[in-house]
């Protein structure tokens, strides 16, 4: 112990001060990444993005139908737009601040929270241009309104002095947001020609209203200079051109447009561009408000369901019957596909907007999507032909694949060494099978009658494994448990891991009903997600839920799994004759084989707990799992604490 604990002195350098709030923008300087997804190169062209989207929203509510953008010489960036002008105003809730300033050093304000001023906007919480501002060494902002020009001048956040009418602006109107990217932030990386025009060029084809300029100072050899963007046929004239040279099974893409407005009442439209290709493999690009959405998301999955179906729909009308063996993923890695939507208050996943997840946006986009594609390939027999053909090839190219690794798996399976306690199942495929980790020998005993030989293998598990997290990876290869464990799987621990090389369907844990049980669950829970990750997304791990109690009263007989519900069931008896007779498993090795089967094992009976990641919060689990498995005890500790309450109802 410190003399300071002993004298009971008070630690001179934790007080007050050291509990800090940050305010203003500089949260956004101390954490980039929580508002930008990181400092990166991708990060970098986020910004310029967040600004470029603010003026295809003006466009895109019809006050703006040109957009310049210019990349200078130093490496900053200009956009300019005719739309209204960011209001210059002062605003009534900040005084002496007009609400240009405000917009560009407070987080959280923004006009696209009510639908007043914008109807469906890519922007919707107030916070790109501030972050842009926190993160620039630069920014000027000029406004063209009310026949004046006006300008604010700014350096990382902050003001560097009131807005000002710096001359008069007759024939013109609109915002002009000149930045550079702050060096402190990004380094030493630099914007590029080839990206920036892409972006633009991008824009212009989602949204035929607006012709795009670009231009830029730095010449990198391959990108041009100088270019106009005008895009009438929107997406299908885009995937035109991505697509140039290459042979297409439809001369057209099967494009549309569907506004939701006229099909459901509501704001809002669909676009969309498909063609098939032998020349390349498949891919969607989507966006959501002129956002690009490279994670997906709800509008891409009721896109591919349209697809599905209509393609599956027509196979049946013209009596082919393979058309029933395509899937989702032939149709996703099969077409070239391009896939707008404008819809009110989107919701995504993160301020990146990597992922719609505005859940009516599926239904929206299928029941659009479908009806459009039915008529189709209705009316263009040939190409509709074509296309079925093509992807039923890819189909059965696809089960072909399967089968040839199932082969393959099988003399693998002859050659590989398996550790000599696992009890395998004999089946020869992978499908269908399972492999049951069991705590103990003993109840490896009462498993191997009760299983079914032909899907069912075993492997007992002696005590407790390694616990992953503490535990350095050369320790982890030279574990016994573990390497049995890798080896009857058939595969690779940590970056070699490859889901493929899995020997069965269903991975299950099987331990006691008791605290040891679930701590050896949580050791192998752990193990598995942070060396086998795939095998927990692609949902092959589970729980087996062994009862507690058996009640039997005469012939009856009942199984519970605590004992509030073993309680119940005392009070009101089981329906038979005579006295309940209470068992309690201490242990899976104290079942018989007939109790294990029926309550464990058996697929028609039993109850499985499928382990899933939160899929909304993957850092948090992550996290999680360091505070409950890491090597410090005092991070186990305090969430044992903060969880108090419920880990004393677990421990009854
Ligand atoms: N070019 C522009 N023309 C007119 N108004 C603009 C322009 N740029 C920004 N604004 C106004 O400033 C507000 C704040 O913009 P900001 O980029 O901070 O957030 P946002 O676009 O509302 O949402 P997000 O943070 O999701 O991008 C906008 O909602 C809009 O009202």
């Amino acid at each position: 112990m410190s003399d300071d604990l002993l004298s009971g002195s008070e630690p001179s350098d934790y007080d007050a001060s050291s509990i800090e709030v940050l305010e203003g923008l500089e949260p956004v300087r101390k954490r980039p990444g929580m508002y930008i997804g990181g400092t990166d190169e991708r990060a970098l062209h986020h910004m310029v993005a967040e600004i470029l989207d603010n003026s295809m929203d003006e466009a895109v509510a019809g006050h703006a139908n040109r957009i310049e953008v210019e990349l200078n010489a130093d490496y900053s960036v200009t956009v300019r737009d005719n739309g209204r002008g960011m209001p210059v105003d002062p605003h009534p809730k900040f005084p002496g601040k007009s609400a240009l300033e405000v917009i560009l050093t407070v987080l959280h304000a923004g006009g696209k929270f009510s639908n007043k001023a914008y109807s469906t906007s890519g922007g919707l919480n107030g916070v790109g241009s501030s972050v842009v501002n926190a993160l620039s060494d630069v920014l000027i902002v000029q406004v063209a309104r009310n026949k004046e020009l006006h300008e604010q001048r700014f350096c990382r956040g902050k003001p560097l002095g009131p807005i000002q009418v710096i001359g008069a602006a007759p024939n013109r109107r609109g915002t002009t947001v000149t930045f550079h990217p702050d060096e402190e932030i990004f380094g030493s990386l630099k914007l590029k020609p080839s990206r920036l025009f892409k972006m633009a060029r991008s824009k212009a084809y989602l949204f035929s209203g607006v012709e795009i300029r670009w231009k830029s100072a730095i010449d990198d050899g391959e990108t041009p200079t100088e270019a106009t963007f005008h895009f009438p046929n929107g997406l299908s004239d885009y995937l035109n051109e991505v697509l140039t040279g290459m042979s297409t099974y439809s001369e057209r893409p099967f494009s549309g447009k569907v506004s939701f407005e006229e099909k459901f009442g509501i704001p809002g439209s669909v676009e969309w561009a498909i063609n098939w290709t032998p020349s390349r493999d498949g891919f969607i690009q989507s966006y959501t408000n002129t956002v690009p959405t490279p994670e997906g998301g709800t509008h891409e999955s009721g896109f591919w369901t349209a697809l599905l179906r209509g393609i599956r729909a027509y196979g049946e009308l013209i009596n082919n019957k393979k058309a029933a063996l395509i899937t989702r993923d032939d149709m996703l890695t099969g077409g070239c596909a391009l896939l707008s939507i404008f819809i009110r208050e989107p919701s995504f996943v993160g301020q990146t907007k990597d992922r719609l997840s505005t859940e009516e946006a599926t239904k929206w986009v299928e029941q659009s999507v479908r009806d459009h594609f039915d008529n189709w390939l209705a009316a263009d027999t040939k190409s509709a032909g074509a296309i079925l053909d093509f992807l039923v090839l890819r189909a059965e190219e696809r089960l072909r694949r399967k089968q040839e690794k199932e082969t393959a798996r099988k003399t693998a399976t002859k050659k590989l060494r398996l550790p000599g306690k696992l009890v395998d199942c004999s089946a020869t495929s992978r499908e269908g099978t399972e492999l049951f980790i069991v705590e103990g020998d003993s109840a490896g005993g009462s498993a191997k009658m009760a299983r079914d030989r032909k899907t069912q293998a075993l492997l007992p598990l002696r005590g407790k494994i390694l616990n992953v997290l503490g535990a350095a990876s050369n320790k982890l290869s030279s574990n016994q448990e573990i390497s049995d464990l890798s080896q009857a799987l058939g595969v690779s621990l940590g970056t070699k891991f490859n889901v493929d090389d899995l020997r069965y369907d269903k991975i299950i844990i099987m331990t006691d009903a008791d605290v040891d049980g679930a701590h050896i669950a949580a050791l192998l829970m752990t193990f598995f997600f942070t060396q086998m990750r795939p095998l927990i997304d692609q949902g092959h791990l589970y729980l087996a839920c062994p009862p507690l109690y058996r009640l039997t009263q005469g012939a009856k007989r009942l199984y519970v799994s605590n004992d509030a519900e073993k309680d119940e069931w005392l009070a009101k008896g089981l329906g038979g004759k005579g006295k309940i007779d209470v068992q309690r498993f201490k242990g899976l090795g104290e079942m018989d084989a007939k109790d294990l089967k029926d309550t464990t094992m058996d697929p028609a009976s039993r109850k499985l707990i499928r382990v899933t990641i939160d899929e909304d919060e993957p850092g948090e689990t992550g996290d999680l799992v360091e505070r409950l498995m890491g090597k410090k005890p005092e991070m186990r500790f305090q969430y044992i604490q903060e969880n108090a309450k419920f880990v004393e109802e677990l421990d009854v």
